[in-house]
């Protein structure tokens, strides 16, 4: 495993093999089995997504961890794994197969670090030199979500952003340990993705069970069912492109190179896309700023996350935005010329959408020719990170 300055002295230089954050370099028909829709944001100097993986004591965490990390897209993830315990297995079982690690030991992520620690950590992975598309953070099996995503939510650093709590649920064992413990009952309301795993383990009746008695406890939030943890990571993040048949190119060796044909499929081979939906629309003319701000902060049911780069009534720049779970992350893209016929892009991931609903939710956002509404931008730019707030900088 290279260190973080290692994989910097090799990305850098003329032959920098992969896109700068922020330059899409996309092939004709999209990137290695990614969804076309998923790709089609244009990319910008994006802040990185913090993804925390929660739940129960054995539910699959760490092995719904491995899976994100063997993804065969090439995505390069860093880690933060927090298990509860003197000996940090779950350090040792992530350790070697990620772009960056790191572990926090001896009690709750949520309980025995602070922000600021938590907050350093961070900002460490999210080093440009590290090259990263996304972060992990597996929180221990008795975690408590909440604190953590207040405390990731809370850091005010521009390179990161809170990426969403996907939450882990064991189908074999869930009912009971609800039964037992109903703060989880909590935790999955709680979630943006509720992942019901070990789906290998039970029949088709008690999936089913299981399921509605999600749906219950969470009525929005998109549920996927898995066996080992098999996800389409290209629902939580967007990997980078990165050239993979440029043979003269010096390149840095990626995990999926490492664990291709061992590990476990990732948004690869068809069944697992056909998971999530999304729906992609491109929007002539201005939004209306705080139509669209109600459809960030409040996304429709079985949305995982939105993200889109936007022209609005009343600012004269380019917005990106991005939402999860309702937290949302405007940024500049430093465009400030508004284009003789501007449009906006806007991606809605989840499962289980209602593609026509979500269509013509974000097509009516389109702002009305006489809109007259001074304070709306206000509603996006309160998402800015608070250094960026001010107009222009
Ligand atoms: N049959 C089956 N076993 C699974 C599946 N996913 C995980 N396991 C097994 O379940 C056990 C617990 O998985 P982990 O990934 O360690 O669970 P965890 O949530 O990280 O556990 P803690 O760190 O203890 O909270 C391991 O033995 C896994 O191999 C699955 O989909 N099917």
């Amino acid at each position: 495993m290279r260190c973080a300055h290692q994989q910097h002295r090799e990305l850098s230089g003329s032959a920098r093999p992969r896109t700068a954050r922020g330059v899409p370099r996309l092939r004709a028909g999209g990137h290695r089995g990614r969804p076309r829709e998923l790709v089609s944001v244009r990319r910008h100097r994006e802040a990185i997504p913090v993804v925390i993986v929660a739940g129960f004591l054995g539910a699959g965490k760490t092995t719904l961890l491995n899976a994100l990390l063997a993804n065969p897209v090439g995505a390069r993830l860093g880690v933060i794994v927090n298990d509860f315990g003197a000996i940090n297995i779950d350090a040792l079982l992530v350790a070697g197969q990620s772009a960056g690690t790191i572990s926090f030991g001896n009690g709750c992520l949520c309980c025995s670090v602070d922000a600021d620690g938590l907050g350093q950590a961070l900002a460490g992975l999210a080093d440009p030199a590290a090259g990263l598309d996304a972060i992990v953070v597996e929180a221990s099996g008795i975690a408590e979500p909440r604190a953590l995503i207040k405390m990731i939510a809370g850091i005010a650093d521009r390179a990161i952003r809170y990426g969403g709590l996907v939450y882990v649920v064991d189908v074999a064992a869930v009912t009971a340990t609800v039964r037992r413990h109903p703060e989880i009952g909590g935790h999955i309301a709680i979630a943006d993705l509720v992942v019901v795993n070990k789906a290998d383990l039970v029949d088709g009746e008690t999936l089913a069970e299981v399921l509605a008695k999600v749906a219950e406890l969470n009525p929005t939030a998109p549920r996927v069912v898995t066996s080992d943890g098999r996800i389409d990571c290209t629902a939580l993040f967007d990997p980078a492109p990165r050239p993979d048949d440029d043979a003269d190119v010096p390149r840095q060796l990626t995990l999926d190179e490492l664990l291709r044909g061992e590990g476990p499929e990732c948004g690869h081979g068809g069944h697992l896309h056909e998971q999530f939906n999304s729906v992609s629309v491109q929007v002539p003319g201005v939004l209306d700023p705080r139509r669209l701000a109600q459809v960030l902060e409040r996304p429709p049911t079985g949305c995982y996350r939105i993200k889109g780069v936007v022209w609005l009534a009343g600012a004269d720049e380019q917005f990106g935005v991005h939402a999860v779970g309702g937290f949302v992350r405007t940024e500049r893209t430093g465009s400030r010329r508004l284009p003789a016929a501007p449009g906006s892009s806007l991606v809605v991931i989840g499962t289980g959408l209602d593609e026509a609903r979500v269509r013509a939710l974000l097509e009516g956002l389109v702002a009305a020719p006489d809109l007259d509404d001074e304070f709306g931008i206000l509603g996006i730019m309160r998402h800015l990170p608070a250094a960026s707030q001010l107009p222009n900088d």
